[in-house]
């Protein structure tokens, strides 16, 4: 460690929805500070322990799990974990001496944002729903700036410490330089076609594959409709089987989707999770959408980040309990009305923020004690 550098630890995991911000975030402060010393904090045997050295950057786990919501014993386990990771937190800021620590959310946050804050080391923090998880609430009274990618979020946090930021997006999707003719090609379809995009978010989505499983039938009418169905990893074998014996010419099956950029130009109309990293996504590259809250994450979360476009006329919210019967339907609907499509599209751009990356990055920057050109 040299003692004149810059040092920022970044924490926080569990999903992509949290890697991923995290992983643009040290990019931007690495841009405006090349020499920075950037250390990742994650939960052992959590998805960032493998992201994050596949993107570069060094990464340490602690031995965090969550809690259970029932009473049970495996809750003591827990709590002895929990303890474990925040001597381990102590130490590793007690050795690496950051100028500040940024926390995304997720377990590991928690231990290491605390540790900091308990030796007066500046933290900010970062909130990608539109409802605040129980962590970053709890981190929020000593925290000095928090990022949030929703208004109205002083309901949770002391309107002081608030930045709307807006969640980092990838450039090649904030920035969208691919046309859709090269995205049809790349999903081998025709140019006269209209595209329906299915996103399941960064795991997949059980009932969105129920809802095109059970309608199968009715997408085989409509061969001027091509679907790019993403089902995640999990769920892929199940429906590529039932496509291999019941094939239906214009679905284009995938278990993840790397060129998320080329599948956005191709959309007419997206359905889609309520994630928030996927939401800012929307926003930025303008489609209308139908969503499809998951209703299995923390506090109904992905119910608050939709509404907050619903209430906007910027999306349409179908309950994950009633998507089996109108999902599907729903969409074709859609996409055969290009005025409420432009309208929905209208809506939504409406609410994209950009250069949320950048704007974090100068922000953990200034609060290190280093003021950069905001240009
Ligand atoms: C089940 C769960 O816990 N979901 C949470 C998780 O969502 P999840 O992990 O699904 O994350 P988001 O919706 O925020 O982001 C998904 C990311 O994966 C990318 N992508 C997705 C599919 C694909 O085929 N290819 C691809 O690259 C998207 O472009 C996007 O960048 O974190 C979000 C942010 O805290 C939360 O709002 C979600 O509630």
């Amino acid at each position: 460690m040299e003692k004149n550098r810059l040092r920022i630890i970044i924490s926080g995991g569990g999903t992509g929805g949290h890697i991923f911000p995290a992983i643009s975030i040290a990019n931007a402060i690495r841009e405006q500070n090349p020499d920075a010393e950037i250390l990742f904090v994650g939960a052992e045997g959590r998805m960032e322990m493998d992201k994050v050295p596949q993107a570069g950057y060094n990464i340490v786990g602690l031995p965090v799990a969550g809690f259970s919501r029932s009473l049970t014993p495996k809750n003591l386990i827990v709590i002895i974990k929990l303890i474990k990771s925040l001597l381990k937190a102590n130490r590793i800021v007690k050795h690496f001496k950051p100028h500040v620590v940024v926390g995304v959310g997720g377990y590991a946050s928690g231990p290491i944002v605390k540790a900091a804050q308990r030796k007066g080391i500046p933290t900010l923090l970062q909130e990608q729903n539109s409802y605040a998880g129980v962590t970053n609430k709890l981190l929020a009274k000593k925290a000095k700036t928090i990022c949030v990618a929703y208004e109205g979020m002083e309901k949770y946090f002391p309107a002081q410490k608030i930045i709307l930021t807006g969640n980092p997006v990838r450039q090649d999707i904030e920035n969208l330089s691919v046309t859709r003719n090269q995205g049809l090609e790349h999903f081998g379809i025709g140019a006269d076609k209209k595209v329906l995009l299915v996103l399941g978010g960064s795991l997949g989505a059980r009932t969105i594959n129920q809802s095109l499983m059970a309608s199968l039938h009715f997408i085989k009418t409509r061969p001027d409709i091509v679907v790019i169905w993403q089902t995640g990893k999990l769920y892929y074998q199940t429906v590529k089987e039932a496509l291999d014996s019941n094939p239906v010419e214009n679905i284009r099956l995938y278990d993840f989707i790397a060129r998320m950029d080329l599948a956005y130009v191709s959309a007419n109309t997206i359905i889609s999770r309520a994630g928030a990293g996927t939401i800012s996504e929307l926003c930025l590259v303008a489609k209308p959408c139908i969503l499809v809250p998951s209703p299995n994450v923390a506090e109904d979360h992905q119910t608050r980040n939709a509404q907050a476009l619903v209430s906007r006329n910027a999306a349409i919210m179908i309950p994950d309990s009633q998507a089996k019967e109108q999902l599907v339907k729903a969409a074709f609907e859609l996409l055969d009305n290009p005025a409420e499509q432009k309208k929905l599209s209208e809506n939504i751009a409406r609410l994209a923020l950009r250069n949320s990356a950048k704007t974090i990055a100068l922000e953990a920057l200034k609060l290190a004690g280093i003021e950069k050109n905001k240009n």
